[in-house]
């Protein structure tokens, strides 16, 4: 029977990867829900087979009394920011001025909610709200909910990732039409939307909000072999996780500028509310190189969309 158990619920956590993180399912939802079911009364009977790194925890049930605040390992900084192609120059100079000739990564900075994920031998093990940078709020049952967090990695790897949490805009406005129809009040937009339902104590609440994530970071890059955070997002791609594809890797500020451009034309495309780019320098020694002020990397800047 634990046979039986174990590979329903690595079958289900397959078919979570392929539907939320690569979007190409292999099997029907109708019979991804009927084996979900299975494992639900499978578990129920021999609970001693139920764990944390099961699909069954996506749907939540666990209710905390409160948050417990955990303090990050290193802090999660803020980014410096870029209004305009002046700004985007000034910051361009001065890391050339510093490193040479350097390589960008262009990001979509997704409108959502900064979060940290800990992995332990390649089980999700721990996942907290930025909060102040150097505190925040440990949410793991609520961000257990969300398909595209893998619950177990294919390496037994040990590290921390961050990205975005956010709720797709067609979840958004299923989201809120629900909310009038029941008289309750609306969510002003997404980012507000993505925050309050990862700030539910019932993860059952969280778990029908139909959140995302977009990572973007690791810490501690000791056995990833990335040189780059080009080749960094490309290693995470390989363990699991969801990045965002519309990254692009150019080599001078002009190609900055003409990635702002597109997106500041076409993010209305986008399932999800971006407000900025991120540019940061590619190569991570030069990183270390250029390090940081107290409160941001000096080898990354936002350009923010005019409000
Ligand atoms: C390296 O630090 C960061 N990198 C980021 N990258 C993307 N794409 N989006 C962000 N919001 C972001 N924020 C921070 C602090």
């Amino acid at each position: 029977m634990e046979e039986k158990i174990k590979s329903l619920q690595e079958r289900l956590n397959r078919y979570n990867y392929e539907y939320h993180v690569l979007d190409a399912p292999t099997v029907p939802d109708s019979e991804f829900d009927k084996l979900l079911r299975e494992l639900i009364e499978l578990e129920a009977e021999y609970p001693e087979y139920k764990s944390d790194t099961s699909p069954t925890v996506r749907v939540g049930g666990e209710i905390l009394d409160r948050f417990v605040k955990v303090a990050h390992d290193t802090p999660m900084l803020s980014l410096g920011n870029a209004f305009n192609e002046e700004e985007l120059r000034a910051f361009d100079k001065r890391v050339r001025d510093n490193a040479g000739e350097v390589e960008y990564v262009c990001e979509l900075k997704i409108d959502g909610l900064a979060v940290s994920l800990k992995y332990v031998d390649g089980v999700f093990v721990q996942g907290a709200t930025r909060g102040d940078g150097t505190v925040g709020e440990n949410i793991t049952t609520n961000l257990r909910t969300i398909r595209a967090i893998p619950l177990t990695l294919k390496e037994p790897m040990s590290f921390e990732v961050r990205g975005e949490a956010y709720m797709p805009k067609h979840s958004f406005q299923r989201l809120n039409e629900a909310r009038t129809e029941k008289g309750e009040a609306l969510f002003q937009n997404p980012r507000n939307a993505a925050a309050g339902s990862l700030r539910q104590l019932n993860s059952r609440l969280a778990a029908e909000r139909h959140l995302s994530i977009f990572l973007y970071s690791v810490n501690n890059f000791t056995g990833l072999d990335a040189g780059t955070q080009d080749e960094a997002l490309r290693a995470l791609d390989d363990l699991g996780f969801k990045t965002n594809k519309e990254r692009r890797k150019v080599g001078s500020i002009d190609e900055v500028i003409d990635y702002i451009d597109h997106w500041t034309t076409h993010r209305a495309e986008l399932d999800y509310d971006i407000d900025g780019i991120v540019i940061k320098v590619n190569d991570l020694e030069t990183q270390e190189q250029l390090g940081y002020t107290v409160r941001s990397p000096r080898w990354a800047v936002a350009y923010k969309f005019p409000a």
